[in-house]
């Protein structure tokens, strides 16, 4: 049977939760996104969310949720540099590149396979705005510039995420750490964590999601 491709979290819901909706062309680049994802998945096994409700909501509007600071104000930060640490299967970086056309994105990825198919995404999805990035963050080179913005989701726990991001920002860059559930206990450590690092939490944004109204929450960092 054809992979039903189509979305189920109608323009209204995306405005109503991020205030930002995709237009056609982007629609479009998210379809075939979920398409190749699903095709390779038979082979990589990239990811476990391939239903459509899942991926749209888990994985294509999660991706988003991120950069919400960033996406009502097209004009304010363009050709942002950003880098997503342990990209996998392409998130959050793909759905970002897609929404920020102007924006260029690093996908920086440890598992070499993943690499070789983040490598077939761009004629695919007509998308010259990604970098797929076989490497480390530990080990990302001195000598490549710096990034205004560094997104990581589901690497590992808020240190550590902490540790990854914060060397490959510039001065005043964000790093987006992407969590489910968030408690003030945590941000107590985190907050004494950050500023040994030279960091500090400007926002933690707590969002609904549009389909299943689950909780999460995305940290934003600033780099002194
Ligand atoms: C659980 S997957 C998450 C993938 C994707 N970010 C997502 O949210 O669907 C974690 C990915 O991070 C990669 N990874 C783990 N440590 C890494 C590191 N130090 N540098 C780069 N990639 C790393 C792994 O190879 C794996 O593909």
């Amino acid at each position: 049977m054809p992979l039903d491709v189509s979305p189920p979290i109608s323009l209204d819901l995306w405005q109503d939760s991020l205030q930002w909706q995709p237009n056609s062309t982007q629609m479009r680049q998210f379809q075939a996104f979920y398409g190749t994802v699903v095709a390779a998945n038979q082979t990589l096994n990239l990811t476990r969310i391939t239903s459509p409700q899942d991926f749209w909501e888990k994985h294509l509007w999660d991706s988003l949720s991120g950069i919400a600071p960033w996406l009502g104000d097209l004009a304010q930060v363009t050709h942002f540099r950003v880098v997503d640490i342990g990209s996998g299967a392409g998130f959050p970086g793909v759905p970002v590149a897609i929404a920020r056309p102007d924006w260029s994105v690093t996908l920086l990825e440890a598992t070499r396979k993943k690499v070789t198919f983040l490598e077939t995404l761009p004629p695919i999805l007509n998308l010259d705005n990604i970098r797929p990035c076989w490497g480390r963050a530990e080990t990302y080179p001195n000598s490549e510039p710096r990034f205004d913005l560094a997104l990581i989701r589901a690497v590992g726990k808020a240190p550590l995420c902490i540790t990854y991001g914060l060397p490959l920002l510039r001065s005043g860059g964000h790093l987006v750490l992407y969590r489910g559930q968030w408690a003030i206990a945590e941000e107590n450590d985190l907050v004494k964590h950050l500023k040994r690092q030279g960091a500090f939490l400007e926002d933690v944004r707590s969002f609904q999601t549009p389909l299943s109204q689950s909780q999460r929450h995305c940290l934003l960092i600033k780099k002194d």
